[in-house]
């Protein structure tokens, strides 16, 4: 319970925009004492009918909180139904938007899933600076404290300073990291950890993969050699294939999905940078358009800072509602 109150204290920190944006749109000025401000009850006066153009300033709102248009379109619409001409307080509002966030998000709110099959393959993707690296040292964490044997492999080889990061990660989390020469192939490097991994009985491999997407070609071609290769040591291989994305490019997560669905067969999501962005929001529109499972978040950037996905925590905290 401690836990997830500092997982709603962290998240969207920075700014809760709807929260604050709700209280301009609702709660009209308390009334001026005379006859009727004394007759009207004080939680009446806060009170505002929930008309054309109340909707219309919510669905900024949420366009403003990188919700996409699509998706606060369809919130608004729901909340307008069985609701239109209604008096509604800040309260009410809130808990009607939490509801419809809720439902959304819920059927997409999956930890990381867990094979009987060992070694379990995770082949992690997204672009440079997304929090792969950080993402993978915190997984591997959580699997090690939960006694599985993981093994790490540091798939992006053009980039030293990105192996060693890894291998930082990997000391924290007590995970062994494989590396190859920079500049090596990173479909032979994968391979490799496969074989480490099989040998050794390992429950879990996470093969960490470059994130340059100016050359996407160059990229498709290295990730669809490093999945046929491992697919040699294990035709189900890779079982999940993890796209990391940041809370704080907003909108732009959604054409990331779109590039790595093109790329890669993306099974899952990780959202990081959760603390203290405005722009959470996005994964509402995520989870709206594709669907796919959110496994964990991050909130920030040590190794216990990665929570599961809890629809109704981060409604709550999108909305500025105490739970
Ligand atoms: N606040 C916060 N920072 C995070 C989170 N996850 C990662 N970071 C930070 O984001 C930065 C990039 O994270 P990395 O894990 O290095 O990202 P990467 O995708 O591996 O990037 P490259 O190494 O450039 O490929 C680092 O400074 C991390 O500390 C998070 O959940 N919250």
């Amino acid at each position: 319970m401690a836990f997830f109150s500092k997982l709603k204290e962290r998240m969207f920190k920075s700014s809760a925009k709807i929260d604050a944006g709700l209280d301009a749109i609702v709660a009209e000025p308390a009334p001026k004492p005379g006859l009727i401000g004394r007759l009207l009850a004080p939680t009446e006066a806060q009170r505002r009918a929930l008309d054309d153009a109340m909707l219309e300033e919510l669905e900024d709102l949420l366009i403003a909180a990188d919700m996409g248009v699509e998706t606060a379109q369809r919130v608004i619409a729901n909340i307008a139904e069985g609701h239109l001409g209604k008096r509604v307080s800040v309260e009410e509002v809130k808990r009607l938007l939490m509801a419809e966030v809720v439902r959304i998000m819920e059927p997409v709110a999956r930890p990381l899933p867990i094979y009987a099959k060992t070694p379990q393959v995770v082949l992690v993707v997204g672009v440079n600076g997304s929090g792969k690296t950080t993402t993978i040292g915190k997984l591997a964490s959580q699997f090690r404290a939960a006694g599985k044997n993981v093994v790490i492999a540091a798939g992006d080889t053009f980039r030293a300073a990105a192996v060693e990061q890894l291998q930082v990660w990997g000391q924290r989390a007590g995970v062994p990291v494989l590396t190859a020469p920079e500049g090596s192939d990173p479909a032979s490097l994968a391979y490799d950890a496969m074989t480490k991994a099989q040998a050794d009985g390992a429950d879990l491999l996470m093969i960490d993969t470059a994130g340059r997407l100016q050359n996407r070609a160059d990229l498709m071609e290295e990730l669809s050699k490093i999945v046929r290769v491992i697919r040699k040591k294990d035709p189900d291989a890779p079982h999940n294939v993890l796209l990391v994305l940041d809370a704080t490019t907003g909108q732009n997560a959604v054409q990331q999905v779109k590039v790595f669905q093109e790329l890669a067969a993306v099974s899952g999501l990780v959202m990081t940078k959760l603390d203290g962005t405005a722009k959470g929001g996005v994964l509402v529109s995520l989870a709206d358009r594709f669907g796919l499972p959110i496994h964990a978040i991050g909130v920030g950037e040590q190794i216990d800072d990665l929570a599961p996905f809890d629809p109704e925590e981060f409604a709550a905290a999108l909305v500025g509602l105490d739970l």
